[in-house]
């Protein structure tokens, strides 16, 4: 490995399954050490933010000596997780994390109080999904009334880990409209809404401007990164990814890791009155229209598991039919349904109902592609495909059968990792996060043509879809 040429920046990746860190050269972009340490979740999809933490410790070990060298650092974190902290900066209790459906009656309560989905969608840019953290505060309040009445601080994950680096507690713009108590009309705070949910805006963290810092790493034992250095604002981590790939409008990206995403940044801000684009701000000054499903990587481990197989073994043909909701689905918006399968025969292999566990996770996504893109968006530019589920032949297969599309997958594997690190990069030298991550070309790649479109199967899909929708929305 050459030496690196520039200054070294750490960015982190603090996801729903892990942490993990990247050090990299500012100049080159070139990945100098990496670390990456497990969390817990548990089966009501809770987490505890000391164990990011102790996550985020590990992984900088992990990095070896490179990482004491490190001049800045930023943080991208799951988006939404509710983070309640005590007057000690504990936390209250666990996290409720991005894919916990509990808070789907106090949504629906919500959204119909404060003028419905179309006046959600112009105020907030998005129809809350249950994934939204202030339905989460608001499931809070009323399920377990003492524990809310002892929050002294409402962070989000990218905020806790920030906060710990720097002792300041600060947000920024892309991570913040994903809370539903941030108008992207205003680009405040929306004080209407926290009257409404009894939430002190001064419990919440401060917004900070596009290039702003944090601040600095302040002295903290067992923490192996240099006291003083930059901290960068950091974000959500889809925000993240779409800086690490230097994402130009018009661009579309699927992201298949515990979460599937596809999103585009745009220069038009989103108001999708049906709720199925989340109308997210990016980390500069641009938007993210993202829409999200629950069951991506993990539901197609989980089917190759109850079968033996490995996670390839796929088999084309016959006609089965999987809706893989095993948690609830947020895309489409279904949060109290489960897995269904339909088509059985006495022929159907495993590896054919494998398959058709990746098709209807791709399914879901696909629906909502040309929805975040711009009218105008090239209608062949190839699909950007992240994430850990990218590695994987099967899902690269898939998408391209269900998309029609080209498909490009980075080299860069660990793109909100790298994003992030771009940010940290950018307030070090100066520049915009998107322009270093493009200096560093980390959307390079091998391109693979477009195929032609599966419509059997995606007609197939669709009727099961409207076939089944009393059952997936019973309670
Ligand atoms: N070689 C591979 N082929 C297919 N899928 C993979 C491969 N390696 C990891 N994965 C999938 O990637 C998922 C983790 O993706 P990742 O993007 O790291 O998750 P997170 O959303 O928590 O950041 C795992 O659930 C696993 O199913
Ligand atoms: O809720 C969303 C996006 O709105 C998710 O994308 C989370 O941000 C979780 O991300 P991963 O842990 O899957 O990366």
């Amino acid at each position: 490995m050459a030496a690196p040429e520039g200054p070294l920046v750490v960015g982190v990746d603090s996801s729903t399954q892990s942490t993990k860190a990247l050090v990299v050269d500012a100049a080159t972009g070139q990945v100098v050490a990496r670390g990456q340490a497990p969390h817990t979740v548990s089966s009501d999809h809770e987490s505890d933010p000391e164990q990011w933490w102790e996550a985020l410790c590990r992984a900088l070990e992990q990095c070896g000596p490179a990482v004491h060298r490190a001049a800045a650092i930023s943080v991208g974190g799951q988006q939404h997780g509710l983070v309640t902290l005590d007057a000690q900066g504990r936390p209250v209790r666990p996290a409720l994390l991005w894919n916990d459906v509990r808070s789907a009656p106090q949504r629906d309560r919500l959204v119909e109080e404060l003028g419905g989905p179309k006046a959600w969608a112009e105020r907030f840019g998005s129809v809350p999904a249950t994934s939204f953290t202030v339905t989460k505060w608001q499931w809070l309040r009323e399920n377990e009334p003492e524990a809310a009445a002892s929050v002294r601080a409402v962070r989000l994950p990218h905020d806790y880990l920030t906060e710990r680096l720097t002792g300041q507690g600060t947000t920024d713009r892309g991570d913040a409209s994903g809370t539903g108590w941030w108008s992207t009309a205003t680009g405040e705070y929306d004080p209407g809404i926290l009257e409404r949910v009894g939430l002190s805006p001064d419990l919440l963290p401060r917004v900070l401007g596009h290039g702003e810092a944090a601040g600095t790493v302040r002295h903290l034992e067992g923490l192996p990164l240099p006291q003083g250095a930059l901290v960068a604002a950091g974000t959500g981590d889809n925000m993240a990814a779409a800086l690490g790939l230097g994402l130009r409008p018009g661009r579309p990206v699927l992201s298949l890791g515990t979460s599937g995403t596809v999103y585009a940044v745009s220069t038009i801000r989103p108001a999708d009155p049906t709720g199925t684009v989340a109308g997210f701000a990016d980390a500069r000054t641009d938007w993210l229209p993202l829409a999200c499903t629950l069951n991506c990587t993990l539901a197609v481990d989980r089917v190759a598991t109850l079968f033996g197989l490995d996670r390839e073994a796929v088999e084309a043909g016959g006609g089965v039919t999987v809706l893989p909701f095993l948690d609830g689905e947020r895309t489409p918006d279904l949060p109290y349904a489960s897995g269904t399968l339909t088509g059985l025969r006495h022929d159907t292999t495993p590896g054919q109902i494998l398959q058709a566990t990746y098709d209807g996770a791709v399914h879901s996504l696909l629906a909502a592609l040309d929805l975040v893109l711009d009218a105008d968006a090239e209608p062949d530019a190839p699909i950007l495909l992240i994430g850990g589920g990218a590695k994987g032949t099967a899902w690269r297969e898939t998408v391209r059968r269900l998309s029609g599309r080209p498909v490009q997958v980075p080299r860069a594997q660990e793109l909100v990792a790298l994003g992030a690190a771009a940010q940290a990069a950018a307030l070090l030298l100066g520049e915009d996060a998107a322009a270093v991550a493009r200096r560093w070309s980390t959307d390079d790649g091998p391109a693979y043509e477009a195929v032609e479109r599966d419509e059997e199967t995606l007609a197939r899909l669709d009727a099961t879809l409207s076939g089944a929708d009393t059952l997936l929305r019973r309670h």
